[in-house]
């Protein structure tokens, strides 16, 4: 009997070892992580820490005042205090993201990045081996040639936007019939597109056709964030894997952007997954840490069957890509831009040591998605707000782009420099990805960073105070008086006690100078984790001077010689994250295709339209994977971006 109880308590320690040791691990970490000496600002939250001030950092812009009080390398508290570092050292950040193998993304984010691609074999998830095979597969030597669908579909949604402000109240022309397949045009390598697709404009106020048109004209508020989220939708299913989603053939979809094209079932799919993984919930905070709680799935029923819709217009897209391959190699071929996927497929030596499964190759559909859309979307629609802000830039930028030559080709314009900085200007001050994370995960237990601009670390205190011969002498008394259960209890309690004050575990920061002292590296233990934040980096008054938080193209003539220190793939920002190829790279492989985009929408858009907001009308930012805006007035309204849209008179 005996034995059998021992047993049980055995399997029952066993289980609550397992389920508890995240939990054992942080206060662990608490206690021995280097991380416990450096600053930090004051955790409002047991729970949930400083987390909820990380979440609003758009808004309240909490990153520079906390850099402004503990430094550019600091700490602040995640689930029940657990300690997160935060640094906007460049030297810190290029060796962190130049090491990308020794520092991945935490487990918790690739879980909840892989719940939103579908599988666990995607660009974004994947990490080692996997990793570097992939991106070997996945080259972007083709962005070029997917030009013209850029084209089709900013010309497509200028021209919807031109229904829209010349009859504000008829609602746009239906939609064609759905298809899955995108009808491919031929390859064009000339901007004489554009002039042969701008509309006709009016010559003058008294020619004018359109009571939209005169000078005096209102224009038309129009929420511009849900024809971009459409728009891009559209750009990244022909481009990334040749489907039609035809978002923006849709004339009032009812939340175009956690729910497009309802009636197309990939759209559908994708919307089912992207909002469960989108939602916020303490859940998700507890999941993080406890992963048996992530098969608790709310709407795990309809999850499981938008994967399978996925995997199966995957597979179905896959099989089109081998038999076009196929057709190809008995020389059956059009000239048509081959989009992402096909050159996935294409460039598969599936006999090959480094082949991609089909799983990964599907996995790619999704994960193209998941990082190619909102991200593209938020781009443009934070770039149309801050030209809507300064109708100045907006207007030089258009008389630019109005100065392309009629036979203007793909470099005239993606190189034209008046649309490259406002491009950089608003990636700079706009980052769609406003932040990331890694974690320590290299082969030596501890790691030291080094700093350019140091980090305060709390002087060590001497092991042996007068403190422990007294505690001895206490605990001593208290047995020979009590005996020794209730002596180790009291002593516990008065630990705790003490815990309790000790400003390093409350999560307070005196910075008394007397009690710092300053070093030129920071220690990590394995496991620790580390926030990137983006965008405070983008806007570092240190690097960008003081008005590094308005939007100002022109400073990209001449940037600070400071600047350089951001090694970023896009150079001197950390928009698409690191620019150093060494160890394994992790910035965005999407890019080049974004920066083309972007530029291409702008070009259309902008030599036809013109963007303004009421003054009224305050934008503030809510970040969940992507920024994306809402008007501070009308939260309940969700995400939205209304601009003022006019035509531009010639
Ligand atoms: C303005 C638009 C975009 C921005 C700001 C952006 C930003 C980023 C960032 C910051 C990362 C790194 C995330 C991390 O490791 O924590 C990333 C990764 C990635 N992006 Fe983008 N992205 C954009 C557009 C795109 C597009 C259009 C595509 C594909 C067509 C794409 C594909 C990817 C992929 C596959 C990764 C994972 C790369 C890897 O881990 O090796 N992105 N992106």
């Amino acid at each position: 009997m005996s034995s059998l109880l021992i047993a049980l308590a055995l399997v029952l320690f066993i289980v609550l070892a397992y389920l508890l040791h995240p939990l054992v691990w942080l206060i662990a970490s608490l206690c021995f992580s280097p991380l416990a000496r450096l600053p930090s600002p004051p955790s409002p939250s047991f729970l949930l820490g400083n987390l909820a001030a990380i979440a609003d950092q758009e808004n309240n812009d909490v990153i520079t005042s906390w850099t402004r009080t503990y430094g550019s390398t600091f700490t602040y508290r995640g689930f029940i205090g657990g300690r997160r570092l935060l640094t906007t050292d460049p030297t810190a950040l290029n060796y962190i993201l130049g090491h990308a193998y020794d520092y991945p993304k935490p487990e918790f984010v690739r879980a909840s990045l892989s719940a939103m691609v579908a599988g666990e074999d995607g660009l974004l998830t994947v990490e080692g081996d996997i990793h570097r095979r992939q991106n070997q597969a996945f080259t972007a030597p083709h962005i070029r040639s997917l030009v013209p669908i850029f084209v089709e579909k900013a010309t497509e949604l200028r021209d919807l936007l031109c229904t829209v402000v010349d009859a504000p109240v008829a609602p746009p022309s239906p939609p064609p019939p759905l298809a899955s397949r995108t009808p491919r045009s031929p390859v064009i390598d000339s901007f004489a597109i554009l002039r042969s697709l701008d509309p006709v404009r009016p010559k003058s106020p008294m020619n004018a056709t359109f009571l939209n048109e005169l000078p005096s004209s209102p224009g038309v508020v129009i929420d511009i964030l849900s024809y971009l989220a459409r728009a891009t939708l559209d750009v990244i299913g022909s481009a990334g894997f040749g489907y039609t989603f035809n978002a923006l053939a849709q004339p009032h979809p009812s939340d175009p952007i956690n729910g497009p094209a309802p009636d197309n079932e990939l759209a559908s799919a994708f919307a089912v997954i992207f909002e469960t993984a989108r939602k916020f919930r303490v859940l998700s905070v507890f999941q993080s840490w406890f992963p048996l709680l992530r098969r608790y799935q709310p709407n795990g029923a309809s999850i499981k069957a938008a994967q399978a819709t996925i995997r199966r217009v995957g597979s179905a897209l896959i099989d089109e890509r081998l038999e076009d391959i196929g057709l190809a190699s008995v020389g059956r071929t059009d000239a048509r831009p081959r989009d992402l996927l096909s050159v996935l497929v294409s460039a598969n030596d599936a006999s090959g040591p480094s082949a991609l499964s089909r799983e990964e190759i599907a996995s790619q559909i999704s994960t193209f998605l998941a990082a190619g859309h909102e991200t593209s979307a938020s781009a443009l629609t934070w770039t149309l707000y801050a030209l809507a802000r300064s109708p100045q830039e907006q207007g030089k930028l258009r008389a630019a782009l109005l100065r392309l030559p009629d036979d203007a080709s793909t470099d005239n314009v993606l190189t034209l420099p008046e649309l490259d900085y406002v491009v950089r200007e608003s990636l700079r001050l706009h980052a769609p990805v406003s932040s990331t994370m890694r974690v320590y995960a290299g082969a030596a237990p501890e790691t030291v960073v080094p700093l350019s601009r140091g980090v305060r670390v709390r002087a060590p205190r001497p092991l042996l105070t007068w403190h422990a011969p007294a505690a001895l002498a206490i605990f001593l008394s208290l047995d020979a008086a009590f005996g020794w259960s209730m002596a180790l209890a009291v002593m516990l309690c008065a630990g705790v006690w003490k815990m309790r004050a000790n400003p390093l575990l409350k999560g307070e920061c005196t910075l008394d100078p007397a009690e710092w002292m300053v070093q030129d590296h920071v220690r990590l233990r394995r496991g620790d984790i580390i926030t990137i934040p983006i965008q405070a980096i983008n806007r570092d008054p240190e690097v960008w001077g003081e008005d590094a938080r308005e939007f100002r193209p022109s400073r990209w003539l001449q940037p600070p010689p400071n600047t350089v220190s951001i090694n970023g793939l896009y150079p001197r920002t950390l928009t698409f994250l690191n620019g150093s190829p060494i160890n394994g790279n992790r910035a965005c492989i999407g890019f080049r295709f974004a920066i083309a985009e972007i530029k291409v929408f702008l070009c259309v858009l902008l030599r036809s339209l013109e963007f303004s907001i009421d003054d009224d009308i305050v934008i503030e930012k809510r970040v969940n994977v992507v920024t994306r805006p809402f008007v501070a007035s009308a939260p309940e309204l969700g995400n939205q971006m209304p601009l003022r849209v006019r035509r531009v008179l010639s």
